[in-house]
């Protein structure tokens, strides 16, 4: 094939921004299509963990990483109640020696601006709503609200959760509801000094857990709390909330967590729905990447993270395999789906693990941590950490994606 291949991107979130600015970097001919007029983040925190801290830099951002970055010194697990620390994981220094990346936090404004920066203005259109995608013998075609439609080599559905994309190709399975309603606020750290800490911390509890880490440069608390839910009843699956509901369900929790939540501004809450993972993301020309293929619980911090591997590992065997896209589309599904399913089940095994309902159970957990640390004081409890240690970055196909194998157990807890 000697003409440029052209691809349509459908969603401007983490992934599909992170996916056509890969493409864009290898020479090909990407267009992403975005529903929203303008893009609007929430005023929340992502963790950008080692494994996706290099995609970042290999799309060259470094520098911005620095500039917007917090590097936290370390996570340590409390309990709920008494507040006793219960395991501390080194972060700023052992991410770098043990992955060859550091680990970050960021504002995900911040994030998103930094990948759509990377993209050419010209080819993103606002105010496109995907209302279907079809194959066609040598093309596959996006229908738009307007009725516009866009041909391309491949279209790439990066429309979220609930995506259109993968309901066209393998039909309205909705997401579930997970039993988990997570809210988010931040803290504006200006005049509460005492607050802002180089280290983050869970808060472990009976049925929930809480987050607490800076980001953009340490000016903001970012605030991620969780607690078991029968139901969600919302039609919309986020909502605005406020500091008292958010008081209420966390009352009885550690009073020095209950003075960071007493100050919280611009609550929301969610509810978290995932799915089983999928056999398959693609169909002819057309596959899925990010949420659309595989929406996970939060609780391994690596939903965006996935979303970003995907797009680099595709834009990778795109412009390996222009002449062969279902090959193609092949290579990335090798390389792709065992991963994130492992890493969806193993985020659904966290929340298990962090929510545990009775005092006992959660001794027996926390002793284990103990036990851990003391019979390998030397050691980080990230050694293992099979998350933390792919590098997407050094995805060769096709060799590569034929022979990658999972790597070894995970060990300690990774922050949530
Ligand atoms: C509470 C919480 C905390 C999290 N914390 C972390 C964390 O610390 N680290 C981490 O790595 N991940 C985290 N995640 C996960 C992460 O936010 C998501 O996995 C990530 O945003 C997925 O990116 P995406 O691009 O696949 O989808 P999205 O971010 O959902 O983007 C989809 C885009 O597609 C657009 N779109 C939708 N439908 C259409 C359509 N029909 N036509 C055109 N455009 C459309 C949407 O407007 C949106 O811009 C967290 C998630 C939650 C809920």
């Amino acid at each position: 094939m000697n003409r440029k291949l052209r691809i349509g991107v459908i969603g401007g979130g983490i992934g599909g921004a992170a996916l056509t600015a890969s493409l864009q970097q290898r020479g090909m001919e990407a267009h992403l299509f975005e529903r929203t007029a303008a893009y609007k983040e929430v005023g929340a925190g992502v963790q950008m963990t080692p494994n996706a801290v290099k995609i970042l830099k290999a799309l060259g951002l470094g520098d911005e990483l620095q500039r917007l970055g917090y590097l936290p010194q370390a996570i340590v697990g409390r309990n709920w109640r008494t507040g006793r620390e219960k395991f501390r994981t080194p972060l700023s220094d052992a991410c770098p020696q043990l992955f060859g990346a550091e680990f970050y936090h960021l504002h995900r404004a911040d994030l998103l601006a930094m990948l759509v920066g990377l993209v050419d203005p010209r080819h993103i259109t606002h105010n496109a709503r995907c209302m279907a995608v079809l194959n066609q013998d040598e093309a596959a075609v996006a229908r738009f609200d307007d009725g516009q439609e866009f041909e391309a080599d491949v279209i790439v559905g990066a429309d979220g959760v609930h995506s259109v994309v993968r309901d066209a190709l393998f039909g309205g399975d909705a997401p579930r509801f997970t039993g988990h309603i997570c809210w988010r606020a931040s803290i504006p750290l200006g005049e509460r000094p005492d607050f802002i800490s180089p280290v983050s911390a869970v808060w472990l509890g009976p049925n929930g857990h809480v987050v607490t880490y800076a980001i953009s440069g340490g000016r903001l608390l970012n605030i991620v709390a969780v607690s078991e839910a029968a139901d969600w009843q919302e039609s919309s699956w986020h909502l605005p909330s406020n500091r008292d509901e958010l008081m209420r369900t966390f009352s009885g929790w550690h009073p020095e967590l209950l003075r960071i939540l007493s100050c919280a501004q611009n609550v929301l809450k969610w509810g978290l729905f995932d799915r089983d993972p999928m056999r398959h993301w693609s169909r002819g020309r057309i596959t899925l990447l990010g949420d659309a293929a595989h929406p996970m619980l939060p609780f391994l911090a690596q939903g965006a993270a996935m979303a970003m591997e995907d797009g680099y590992v595709l834009a990778c065997v795109l412009a390996a395999n222009a002449g062969d896209i279902p090959e193609a589309l092949r290579l990335y599904e090798a390389e792709r789906l065992p991963r994130t399913s492992r890493v969806q089940l193993t985020a659904r095994e966290r929340g298990k693990i962090y929510h545990l309902p009775t005092p006992w159970q959660q001794f027996r957990r926390d002793f284990s941590y103990k036990l851990k640390a003391m019979m390998n004081p030397n050691a980080s409890g990230l050694e293992a950490n099979w998350v933390f240690s792919y590098d997407a970055t050094a995805f060769r196909p096709p060799d590569g994606a034929a022979t990658r194998g999972e790597p070894s157990e995970e060990t300690r807890p990774i922050p949530g």
